[in-house]
């Protein structure tokens, strides 16, 4: 297994999310590899200086080209780690620190993940998360460290004035539900609505 850092838009480490490929087994029938085996998993958080995660929940979805899901996250009591993959098409990943005492408060990163390069990226508590779909049948699979709870959903616009996402150029209109068209800007957050 293969681990990667993320850095923000300018080349700073984001301290926490990690993209993780997989060991590939390829034979004459086609491949292999291990989507998911929580010790390796908590053995290279370990590595980071991350606690072991207990996954509860695990969702998919399936956005045609050019839909945008996000950016979201959940506040206490439910917040939610992500172990986020794509198992079909190809995303544009994007994460946005919101830990106000990090040194990389309120920038973002970005990853690409495809069923190809099959990377996976955990995103601790601690930040917004959104993906913009670059192809047409995508579909996306990630574990939650937390059940759902509308409660505590929270988000950011993906095109927020401050924290100046840069979304790939064919994309520059994309579909959002009506929830997200909604969401408040960074600068409407309130600090109960962030982390430490
Ligand atoms: C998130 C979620 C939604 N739902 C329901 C509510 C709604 O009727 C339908 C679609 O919900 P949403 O519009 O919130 O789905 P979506 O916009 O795909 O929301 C997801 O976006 C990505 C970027 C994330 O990081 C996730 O945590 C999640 O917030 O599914 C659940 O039943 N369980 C869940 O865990």
């Amino acid at each position: 297994m293969n681990v990667q850092s993320i850095n923000n838009s300018i080349g700073e480490l984001l301290e926490g999310p990690l993209v993780f490929s997989p060991c590939l087994f390829n034979d004459e029938r086609g491949n292999f590899f291990e989507s998911w085996n929580s010790q390796i998993f908590d053995d290279l958080l370990l590595n980071h200086d991350q606690g072991p995660q207990i996954f509860l929940q695990d969702n998919q979805s399936f956005s045609r080209k050019g839909v945008l899901r996000g950016l979201h996250y959940q506040i206490t009591p439910h917040v939610q780690g992500k172990l986020v993959r794509c198992i079909a098409g190809e995303i544009y990943d994007v994460i946005v620190d919101l830990r106000m005492s990090s040194k990389t408060f309120k920038s973002w990163g970005s990853i690409n993940l495809s069923a190809q390069n099959k990377k996976q990226l955990w995103v601790p508590v601690g930040f917004a998360h959104g993906f913009l779909s670059l192809t047409d049948c995508t579909e996306v699979l990630y574990k939650t460290t937390d059940y759902w709870d509308p409660k505590c959903e929270r988000g950011i616009s993906w095109d927020d004035p401050d924290i100046k996402i840069i979304w790939p150029e064919n994309f520059l209109h994309p579909e959002l539900s009506k929830k997200d068209l909604m969401l408040p800007s960074f600068s409407e957050l309130k600090s109960m609505d962030m982390f430490e």
